[in-house]
């Protein structure tokens, strides 16, 4: 078996790259191609928004970024390395280097918010003190200081956005996949995940963030990845891919990078 230092496709990666997509396609099964040959890169400690409408492909991009799911053509280059073919086996020290917010939030039921925001950390053999130290800190910065204990099934969407979250950021990953982080929660919240999401990048995460919130996207000072009819164009800060006109310039459909 090969090891993780290794290559598993044959084109040469660009080491600066968190994330590369060369050429990308995905189709499932025999249905229409999802992504045309799309490409782009994230460079280390970089900050994007992944944007599109409903059914564009966000979902589906972030789970190629996670090996979730494989492309049907092309290459997916992660950590520098070509992970196109990586064998299954290799797949959980790759996602150890990942926080992943789902959108559907894939928590453990049967254990409270603390133990499964502790998960991450008890997978990298931190010490329980640190881990009652650390995760309650956490909690409590997202809101959920009395929810501690609380199982999932007994909180809402929004809280439990904000467990996994918790969950996804604790171990302060090099890479942190989002979909749609903040779409349970009012206002305020999201502003504050934002907030999180943006002291996380500054400490060197990668971030790349899917959503349909059009006041995030304009109230922080990042790039948009955006997805339309299986394609995939860079917006830079401040321009609207839907709007040709007034101040907001149209990317001209420059494919990324
Ligand atoms: N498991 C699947 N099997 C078949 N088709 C799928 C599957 N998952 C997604 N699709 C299709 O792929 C396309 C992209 O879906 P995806 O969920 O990635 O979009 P999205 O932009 O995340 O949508 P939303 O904003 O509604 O969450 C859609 O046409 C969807 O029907």
């Amino acid at each position: 078996m090969r090891e993780m230092g290794e290559n598993w496709g044959n084109r040469p990666p660009d080491s600066e790259a968190v994330v590369q997509f060369d050429q990308v396609g995905l189709r499932y099964d025999l249905g229409p191609e999802i992504f045309r040959d799309i490409g782009f890169s994230l460079p280390g400690g970089s900050f994007h928004f992944l944007t599109g409408s409903s059914g564009a492909g966000k979902s589906s991009l972030l789970g190629l970024c996670y090996l979730a799911l494989r492309p049907t053509r092309g290459a997916v280059t992660l950590f520098g390395r070509d992970v196109t073919r990586a064998p299954r086996a290799a797949l959980p020290r790759l996602r150890r280097r990942m926080g992943v917010v789902f959108q559907d939030f894939r928590l453990i039921n049967h254990l409270s918010a603390m133990d499964n925001v502790a998960l991450p950390l008890r997978v990298a053999g931190v010490s329980e003190t640190d881990i009652r130290h650390h995760v309650p800190e956490l909690l409590a910065w997202v809101g959920l200081a009395d929810h501690l204990d609380a199982r999932p099934p007994t909180l809402s969407g929004g809280q439990k956005q904000r467990v996994a979250i918790a969950r996804a950021v604790i171990n302060r990953p090099d890479l942190l996949l989002a979909d749609e982080p903040t779409g349970n929660v009012d206002d305020r919240i999201a502003m504050r995940l934002l907030h999180l999401f943006e002291e996380l990048n500054k400490m060197g995460t990668t971030v790349l963030i899917a959503t349909h919130n059009e006041q995030l996207v304009r109230r922080f000072p990042y790039p948009r990845l955006h997805l339309d009819q299986g394609g995939l164009t860079l917006h830079p800060v401040g321009s609207e891919p839907w709007n040709g006109g007034g101040t907001a310039r149209r990317s001209t459909d420059r494919p990324y990078p």
